[in-house]
């Protein structure tokens, strides 16, 4: 079933109107908390009658829950203790847990010590330290007392099941951050829905399972801010080919994907886009690709160029070296039509993203997390609002030196060419010896030249190691100078050496290839990543 993610504020606004005309929806919501804990407690500890469960209490709401459902849990014998993190707290809850039995700890009078103790003997912990009213992470004393269960339960032999009220304390319900310590939960027992940070990807180590339970606001939610498929959900929502229907209606894929060094890459995305139905794929790429197509996917069909053929949305990037990949790429994302833009396609559009470019809508980024570091670090990099933030390391790569006189971009080393023949806006500029053009097709792709302050003040390549693709081509260049001169020599035409003569190519593709040093491998500046993040996300994941 489609899951149905809402804003803590949707939450709170649709709450508002059954809170003001009095309904009890904490003890509903208690209730429901309750019941989960005994299923939990069956599971784990063989039953409620005498578990031990300690309540970690916060000053609000979700603390009143857990008050109230401790109280649940005692009258059904179990034995349970709260231990207070605030000097407020829910003074209803608060009464019903003593009415039931319960004890209570206060972390500012008890100590630390005692309530640690008092957790790490407990068979179940309730975390409603903080619900969807919290903001930023834990503060002390919370925050320590958390950290304090987290370092126990690196060396306990049986640590206690978990179950957070509405939201992990720490984790923002919203976006999902996680700040600071947070107790990570087995199981999460939401209220009316789940929240938006509870689906979030990032969040999923510290939510567990999700539980919701109904407290009588669900009609009166708005339209969902985030749909969740499930597995079972894909089949009612995929396509299914009709009577009518033909390649064109079923949609046309194209790919720019594989090489001569990673044939296999292309073969895969084909293979993926046929077997996802499409009515029809065609690829691009050299005679390698072609040959292997024609023995695994014969019905694939091979298109000249982007632009060739008739295609429908486009697939690009995995597997895609060398200069004339790139272009391909570049004219799929150009297109207009949808793409799925991978490994290269990532990093181009990361340097859009960081001259201020906003990718269209129907652009989907599928980086592996290093690929999504590096593309982060180049957007920054590349911004011209990076010298916020992120100050250029003093490591300076090979390339570029020269300056063109005519839009003020380095050019390449060794060019006897002092002026660039590109135009003003070099991401573009033809120009052999345009800085755009100087250096491998990693440092190419993102750079131009007089958009790219970064370029001109010889900002490095990303630091080797933070993406696969990165590290692997690092190995191959920094293997020396003779291997560099021999692959210079056999393809004159090829990489930094474009144009000039093979030993200078190598030369500067051997400088280059030098890692940086230490201090040039770090990530940016938090703060110009995530405005760097924004910028990507604005674009590539909703668009414009
Ligand atoms: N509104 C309702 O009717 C219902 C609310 N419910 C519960 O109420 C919760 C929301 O209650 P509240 O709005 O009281 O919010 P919380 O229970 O999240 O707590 C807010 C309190 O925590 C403090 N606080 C905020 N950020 C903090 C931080 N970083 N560190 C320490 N203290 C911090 C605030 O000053 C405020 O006093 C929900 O998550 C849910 O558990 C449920 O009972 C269902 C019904
Ligand atoms: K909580």
């Amino acid at each position: 079933m489609v899951l149905n993610a809402y804003t803590a504020r949707q939450i709170r606004d649709a709450e508002k109107p059954h809170l003001d005309a009095g309904e009890p929806l904490m003890d509903v919501a208690a209730r429901g908390l309750a019941e989960a804990a005994v299923r939990l407690l069956r599971e784990r500890a063989g039953g409620v009658g005498g578990a031990d469960v300690v309540l970690l209490v916060g000053s609000g709401n979700n603390g009143g829950d857990a008050l109230h459902a401790g109280a649940a849990l005692s009258s059904r014998g179990a034995r349970v203790t709260a231990v207070l993190t605030a000097p407020r707290h829910h003074s209803e809850g608060m009464a019903a847990l003593r009415g039931a039995g319960g004890a209570v700890l206060d972390l500012a009078e008890d100590g630390e010590a005692a309530c640690l103790e008092a957790a790490a003997a407990a068979d179940l912990l309730v975390d409603g330290i903080l619900g969807t009213g919290g903001s930023g992470g834990l503060r002390e004393p919370a925050a320590g007392l958390v950290r304090g269960l987290l370092a126990g339960r690196d060396d306990a032999r049986r640590t206690p099941a978990v179950i957070a009220c509405d939201v992990p304390s720490g984790l923002d319900a919203t976006t999902g951050r996680l700040s600071g310590p947070v107790l990570p939960a087995d199981l999460t027992v939401t209220f009316a829905a789940p929240t938006t940070g509870l689906v979030a990807p990032a969040s999923a180590s510290a939510v567990g399972r999700i539980e919701t339970v109904p407290i009588g606001i669900e009609d009166d939610l708005p339209e969902p801010s985030a749909l969740v498929l499930e597995d079972a959900d894909l089949p009612g929502v995929w396509p299914a080919p009709g009577e009518g229907d033909h390649k064109y209606t079923r949609g046309v894929v194209g790919t720019v994907a594989g090489s001569d060094a990673f044939p296999g890459a292309g073969l895969m995305c084909v293979r993926a886009a046929i077997n996802a139905g499409a009515g029809m794929v065609r690829y691009t790429g050299g005679a390698a690709l072609a040959g292997l197509m024609a023995l695994e996917c014969p019905e694939a069909v091979r298109s000249e160029h982007v632009g060739a053929d008739r295609v429908q949305a486009w697939a690009v990037g995995s597997g895609a070296t060398g200069g004339a990949a790139e272009r391909e790429i570049r004219a799929a994302l150009d297109s207009g039509l949808p793409v799925v833009a991978d490994a290269a396609a990532i990093q181009i559009l990361a340097g859009a993203a960081g001259e201020g470019e906003r990718a269209r809508a129907s652009v989907v980024m599928t980086p592996h997390a290093g690929e999504l570091a590096s593309a982060l670090e180049w957007a920054v990099r590349l911004s011209p609002a990076a010298g916020n933030g992120c100050a250029p390391p003093p490591w300076r790569p090979a390339w570029p030196r020269r300056t063109c006189r005519r839009t003020a971009s380095p050019t390449a080393p060794g060019s006897r060419r002092r002026r660039c023949r590109g135009p003003a806006r070099p991401a573009r500029c033809s120009a052999a010896r345009c800085c755009s053009r100087a250096g491998p097709p990693w440092w190419r792709a993102p750079a131009s030249c007089s958009r790219t302050p970064g370029a001109a003040r010889g900002w490095p390549r990303p630091a080797r190691g933070h993406a696969h693709g990165h590290a692997g081509r690092g190995r191959g260049l920094s293997s020396g100078a003779g291997r560099a001169r021999r692959r210079a020599g056999r393809r004159r035409r090829v990489g930094p050496g474009r144009g000039r003569g093979a030993a200078a190519a190598a030369r500067d593709q051997h400088r280059g290839a030098r890692a940086p040093p230490a201090h040039a491998r770090r990530l940016p500046h938090p703060g110009a990543a995530r405005a760097a993040a924004r910028t990507l996300s604005r674009g590539s994941l909703r668009g414009h």
